[in-house]
Protein backbone atom coordinates (compact mmCIF):
# COMPACT_ATOMS: atom_id res chain seq x y z
CA UNK A 1 0.00 0.00 0.00
CA UNK A 2 1.51 3.71 -1.05
CA UNK A 3 2.32 5.64 2.06
CA UNK A 4 2.42 9.55 2.14
CA UNK A 5 3.92 12.32 4.40
CA UNK A 6 2.06 15.05 4.53
CA UNK A 7 2.28 18.28 7.18
CA UNK A 8 -0.61 20.67 7.40
CA UNK A 9 -1.15 23.48 9.68
CA UNK A 10 -3.98 24.94 11.92
CA UNK A 11 -3.59 28.32 11.55
CA UNK A 12 -5.06 30.29 14.13
CA UNK A 13 -6.19 34.03 13.72
CA UNK A 14 -7.30 35.10 17.22
CA UNK A 15 -9.83 32.38 18.27
CA UNK A 16 -10.19 31.49 14.74
CA UNK A 17 -8.96 28.87 12.84
CA UNK A 18 -8.63 28.38 8.97
CA UNK A 19 -10.45 25.50 7.51
CA UNK A 20 -10.40 25.30 3.72
CA UNK A 21 -11.58 23.12 1.06
CA UNK A 22 -10.25 21.17 -1.61
CA UNK A 23 -11.02 21.25 -5.06
CA UNK A 24 -13.16 18.22 -6.86
CA UNK A 25 -11.05 15.28 -7.22
CA UNK A 26 -11.54 11.70 -8.97
CA UNK A 27 -11.02 10.22 -5.46
CA UNK A 28 -14.26 10.89 -3.98
CA UNK A 29 -13.37 10.41 0.09
CA UNK A 30 -11.10 13.59 -0.82
CA UNK A 31 -13.13 15.50 -2.98
CA UNK A 32 -14.01 18.95 -1.69
CA UNK A 33 -13.44 17.97 1.77
CA UNK A 34 -12.39 20.60 4.17
CA UNK A 35 -8.77 20.43 5.45
CA UNK A 36 -6.23 22.22 7.04
CA UNK A 37 -3.65 23.64 4.21
CA UNK A 38 -0.45 21.55 3.58
CA UNK A 39 1.28 18.90 1.53
CA UNK A 40 3.72 16.45 0.74
CA UNK A 41 7.30 16.88 2.11
CA UNK A 42 9.52 16.84 -0.32
CA UNK A 43 13.16 15.03 -0.31
CA UNK A 44 15.50 16.57 1.60
CA UNK A 45 13.19 19.27 3.40
CA UNK A 46 12.39 19.05 6.97
CA UNK A 47 8.47 19.26 8.08
CA UNK A 48 8.43 22.67 9.06
CA UNK A 49 10.65 23.81 5.69
CA UNK A 50 7.87 22.30 3.94
CA UNK A 51 4.97 24.01 5.84
CA UNK A 52 6.91 26.73 5.02
CA UNK A 53 6.47 26.21 1.16
CA UNK A 54 3.12 24.83 0.93
CA UNK A 55 1.92 27.81 2.95
CA UNK A 56 3.63 30.40 0.44
CA UNK A 57 2.50 28.14 -2.56
CA UNK A 58 -1.60 27.77 -1.47
CA UNK A 59 -2.35 30.81 0.93
CA UNK A 60 0.89 33.32 -0.25
CA UNK A 61 1.42 33.81 3.77
CA UNK A 62 4.68 32.65 5.88
CA UNK A 63 3.86 32.70 9.22
CA UNK A 64 5.45 31.52 12.07
CA UNK A 65 5.57 27.60 12.68
CA UNK A 66 4.93 26.84 16.19
CA UNK A 67 4.81 23.12 17.94
CA UNK A 68 3.69 20.00 16.46
CA UNK A 69 0.50 19.41 17.80
CA UNK A 70 -1.10 15.91 16.40
CA UNK A 71 0.33 13.35 14.27
CA UNK A 72 -2.55 11.18 12.37
CA UNK A 73 -2.15 7.77 10.70
CA UNK A 74 -5.68 7.30 8.65
CA UNK A 75 -5.93 4.39 6.10
CA UNK A 76 -7.85 5.48 3.06
CA UNK A 77 -9.23 2.99 0.48
CA UNK A 78 -5.78 4.16 -1.47
CA UNK A 79 -2.93 4.81 0.38
CA UNK A 80 -1.62 5.43 4.03
CA UNK A 81 -1.25 8.56 5.33
CA UNK A 82 0.29 10.12 7.75
CA UNK A 83 -0.35 13.40 8.78
CA UNK A 84 1.61 16.22 11.10
CA UNK A 85 -0.20 19.28 12.19
CA UNK A 86 1.50 22.42 13.45
CA UNK A 87 -0.18 25.03 15.44
CA UNK A 88 0.76 28.40 13.37
CA UNK A 89 -0.31 31.88 14.96
CA UNK A 90 -1.52 34.31 12.17
CA UNK A 91 -1.58 38.44 12.11
CA UNK A 92 -4.25 38.71 9.41
CA UNK A 93 -7.04 37.26 7.79
CA UNK A 94 -5.56 37.92 4.25
CA UNK A 95 -5.28 35.25 2.64
CA UNK A 96 -4.94 34.02 -1.51
CA UNK A 97 -6.73 30.99 -2.40
CA UNK A 98 -4.20 29.37 -5.14
CA UNK A 99 -5.44 26.07 -4.72
CA UNK A 100 -8.48 25.60 -2.48
CA UNK A 101 -12.22 26.36 -3.99
CA UNK A 102 -13.04 27.97 -0.27
CA UNK A 103 -11.93 28.75 3.33
CA UNK A 104 -13.70 29.97 6.27
CA UNK A 105 -12.60 31.42 9.79
CA UNK A 106 -14.09 29.38 12.83
CA UNK A 107 -14.36 29.28 15.86
CA UNK A 108 -13.19 25.95 17.78
CA UNK A 109 -16.65 25.41 18.44
CA UNK A 110 -17.92 25.74 14.95
CA UNK A 111 -15.55 23.14 13.19
CA UNK A 112 -17.78 20.34 13.01
CA UNK A 113 -20.22 21.65 11.51
CA UNK A 114 -18.13 20.87 7.86
CA UNK A 115 -17.51 18.10 5.82
CA UNK A 116 -13.50 17.25 6.73
CA UNK A 117 -11.07 14.72 5.14
CA UNK A 118 -11.62 11.62 7.57
CA UNK A 119 -7.89 11.85 8.63
CA UNK A 120 -8.51 15.56 10.11
CA UNK A 121 -10.98 14.39 12.44
CA UNK A 122 -8.73 13.56 14.96
CA UNK A 123 -7.27 17.09 14.65
CA UNK A 124 -10.48 18.36 14.77
CA UNK A 125 -11.63 16.68 18.06
CA UNK A 126 -8.81 17.55 19.64
CA UNK A 127 -9.45 21.18 18.70
CA UNK A 128 -12.71 20.89 20.08
CA UNK A 129 -11.49 19.14 23.54
CA UNK A 130 -9.18 21.71 24.47
CA UNK A 131 -11.24 25.02 23.14
N1 LIG B 1 -2.60 19.23 3.16
C1 LIG B 1 -3.48 18.40 3.68
N2 LIG B 1 -3.66 17.18 3.11
C2 LIG B 1 -4.56 16.38 3.67
C3 LIG B 1 -5.33 16.77 4.80
N3 LIG B 1 -6.17 15.76 5.13
C4 LIG B 1 -5.97 14.76 4.24
O1 LIG B 1 -6.56 13.70 4.20
N4 LIG B 1 -4.98 15.15 3.35
C5 LIG B 1 -4.51 14.30 2.26
O2 LIG B 1 -3.10 14.35 2.17
C6 LIG B 1 -2.69 14.41 0.81
C7 LIG B 1 -1.94 15.72 0.62
O3 LIG B 1 -1.92 16.00 -0.69
P1 LIG B 1 -1.83 17.45 -1.28
O4 LIG B 1 -2.49 17.38 -2.59
O5 LIG B 1 -2.32 18.50 -0.34
O6 LIG B 1 -0.27 17.57 -1.38
P2 LIG B 1 0.59 18.44 -2.37
O7 LIG B 1 0.16 19.88 -2.22
O8 LIG B 1 2.01 18.10 -2.09
O9 LIG B 1 0.06 17.94 -3.76
P3 LIG B 1 0.71 17.50 -5.12
O10 LIG B 1 0.97 16.04 -4.97
O11 LIG B 1 -0.43 17.77 -6.06
O12 LIG B 1 1.91 18.34 -5.32
C8 LIG B 1 -3.95 14.32 -0.02
O13 LIG B 1 -4.22 12.99 -0.35
C9 LIG B 1 -5.01 14.82 0.94
O14 LIG B 1 -6.27 14.34 0.68
C10 LIG B 1 -5.12 18.05 5.38
O15 LIG B 1 -5.75 18.46 6.36
N5 LIG B 1 -4.19 18.81 4.77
Amino acid sequence: MKKIEVVAAILKHGNEILCAQRAESKLEYISKKFEFPGGKIEAGESKKEALKRELEEELNINPNINDLYLTVVHQYPDFELTMHSFLCDVDTKEITLNEHISSQWLKRTELLGLDWAAADVPIVDKLMQNG
